[in-house]
């Protein structure tokens, strides 16, 4: 049985080698959809009965690790040293450092490195982390998969 789960959190970005309009600083309502496989439980008295993971608790591990840490923050390459310095110019700037060119896909593969070891073994029912998908704008999104992380 696979479940997925959906949040949402604002943050700014540029790609710095982009050809066209994306190389602006700009931002996204960004869109985060976490999928997860495992087993119905199957136990009378337990609050997750009938569930695979309570959507609930699939959220607060999103939102903490996440949704909280990337929220109205500026995400920015490392290597984009003409944004990073003028970040950090900025008293107090919520910025997020990424090793990688903050695309749709980097930042797909990036949330999944972080959510799957927060998610396998959460219940005792063989909960995985099968998909991390990123929604850029309504019409462009990424899909990450553990055969992604390299
Ligand atoms: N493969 C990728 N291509 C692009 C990415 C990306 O992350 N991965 N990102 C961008 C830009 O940052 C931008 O977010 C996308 O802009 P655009 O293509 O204009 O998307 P829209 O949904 O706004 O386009 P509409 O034409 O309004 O539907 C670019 N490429
Ligand atoms: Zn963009």
């Amino acid at each position: 049985m696979q479940i997925t789960r959906r949040l949402e959190f604002d943050a700014g970005h540029r790609i710095p080698d982009h050809a066209s309009q994306c190389r602006h600083l700009h931002g996204h309502r960004y869109a985060l959809e976490i999928t997860l496989s495992g087993d119905i439980i199957r136990a009378d008295g337990l609050p997750a009965n009938g569930m695979v993971v309570d959507f609930g608790d699939v959220k607060a591990i999103a939102k903490q690790h996440v949704v909280d840490v990337w929220d109205h923050a500026f995400l920015a390459y490392r290597g984009d040293t003409a944004v990073v310095n003028f970040l950090q110019a900025i008293p107090g700037h919520k910025t997020v450092l990424l090793d990688v060119v903050p695309t749709a896909e980097n930042l797909a593969v990036a949330a999944f490195r972080i959510l799957d070891p927060l998610y396998t073994g959460v219940y005792q029912n063989h909960v995985r982390l099968e998909q991390v998908r990123i929604y850029e704008t309504p019409n462009c999104w990424a899909d990450a998969h553990r055969s992604d992380l390299g």
